[in-house]
């Protein structure tokens, strides 16, 4: 995977080596971040975990992301911050109080997810048998401030729920490839449905509404 040698293009570096970036490059604003994400995806290996810790390692300062935190009073909404050149998407999910999503997959990304404000809960899900049968629940987790989570369709798929009825949260989601639809499951048959995937706002623009917009993941 892409052990590659540390990037030297940033000030706060104090040596080059080949030491993994992780234990060299801590983010020290979301556009900082997104400069690294940058790097690392130009590269046509990733290394997943190298990915997971930088983004864990960026501390949440909400003035850098406010602009991009739009809620909606029913359902949560997804906020494009970045289109990575191509190779990944960067957005920002907000959840009001009791939101959450469907049991859905991935459509064969890699799935950042790491919490800017508030806590998540996750709950991770086996891949529905043949037969018509209640969704199997392998296990679940309260995502804390500033932790980021992983997943991808082998390792199976997940539920995502603001369950606070008194904050709202907000979390920082990284796509790759990017993807515009998914599959969400009926957790008691575990029958699936293709659903499409809107922007609630790109680059803390509105997006105007789409007539016939499709039903979605939540
Ligand atoms: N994967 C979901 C959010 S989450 O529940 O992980 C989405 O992109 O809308
Ligand atoms: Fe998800």
């Amino acid at each position: 995977m892409g052990g590659k040698g540390a990037v030297s293009y940033f000030p706060f570096q104090e040596k080059e080596c080949n030491m993994d970036r992780t234990e060299v490059l801590k983010p020290q604003t979301l556009n900082e971040l997104i400069q690294i994400l940058h790097e690392i995806f130009s590269s046509d290996k990733v290394n997943t975990e190298e990915v997971q810790n930088i983004v864990e390692s960026y501390e949440s300062n909400p003035r850098e992301w406010m602009k991009y935190a739009k809620f909606d009073q029913y359902r949560y909404t997804r906020n494009l911050v970045d289109k990575g050149n191509g190779k990944f998407n960067l957005m920002i999910l907000c959840w009001g109080e009791g939101h959450g999503s469907s049991i859905h997959d991935h459509t064969n990304s890699h799935c950042f997810l790491k919490i800017l404000q508030g806590s998540l809960k996750e709950t991770l899900y086996d891949w529905p048998q043949e037969n018509e049968s209640e969704m199997v629940k392998k296990s679940e987790d309260v995502l804390k401030l500033n932790q980021c989570a992983y997943i991808n369709d082998s390792i199976g798929l997940h539920r995502v729920e603001n369950t606070s009825h008194t904050e709202p949260a907000v979390s920082l989601h990284l796509y790759s490839p990017p993807f515009n639809q998914c599959h969400t499951f009926d957790q008691r048959t575990g029958h699936k449905n293709v659903v499409k995937m809107t922007f609630w706002s790109k680059y803390g623009d509105r997006t105007p509404f789409a007539i016939g917009q499709s039903q979605e993941n939540n």
